[in-house]
């Protein structure tokens, strides 16, 4: 599923892309992806019901050492997740409900600033990207149509200079 030559997609300062085999890998990638990561950054996940962005948040938890389970966010929009190592805290956001985007999340009231934690948003293309000029973009997809078949395939790509020259071949 490597596609070397497709191009960049505009505005983009890095890209990757990893095939996935099963869960466990999925949240592995979140767990070293986690090291990456810092205060302020905001990352967008994208992939349709079950693709396993919820999977890697809770990997991208573990690598943070934050506290408490990460779970899909279905009745709360935001939920945060302490550090539980001195580092940023984890701002879980599901924006599938997030009508009117950016003025929302800032009405959310969180009491922690987004620009002292890390910010992942589930469902929040076209809807979040405001809130920073930097970002990192995770799409996961399913290989093939079939519901029970594991591979995923994630791109990776970051934007802005936050994540100019970022190696995210992490695989
Ligand atoms: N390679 C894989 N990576 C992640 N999840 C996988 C993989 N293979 C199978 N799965 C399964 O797919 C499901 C992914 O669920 P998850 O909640 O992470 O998806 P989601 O993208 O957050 O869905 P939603 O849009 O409903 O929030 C889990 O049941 C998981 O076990
Ligand atoms: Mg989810």
């Amino acid at each position: 599923m490597e596609a070397p030559h497709s191009p960049a997609p505009e505005g983009a300062t890095a890209t990757a892309r990893l095939t996935l085999h099963a869960p466990e890998q999925t949240q592995d990638l979140g767990r070293t992806l986690a090291k990456l990561l810092r205060p302020g950054d905001l990352v967008m996940l994208t992939g349709e019901l079950g693709a396993g962005k919820t999977t890697l948040t809770r990997g991208l938890g573990e690598g943070l050492g934050v506290r408490g389970a990460v779970t899909s966010p279905t009745f709360v929009i935001a939920r945060v997740h302490p550090s539980l190592v001195g580092g940023p805290a984890l701002v879980h956001v599901d924006a599938y409900r997030l009508g009117g985007g950016l003025d929302e999340m800032e009405d959310l009231d969180l009491d922690v600033s987004l620009s002292d934690s890390v910010v992942v948003v589930e469902w929040g293309e076209g809807k979040v990207e405001d809130l920073s000029e930097d970002r990192l973009h995770v799409v996961i997809d399913r290989v093939v149509g079939s519901t029970d078949d594991e591979r995923r395939v994630v791109t990776l790509t970051g934007y802005g200079a936050r994540w100019a020259g970022a190696d995210l071949a992490l695989g």
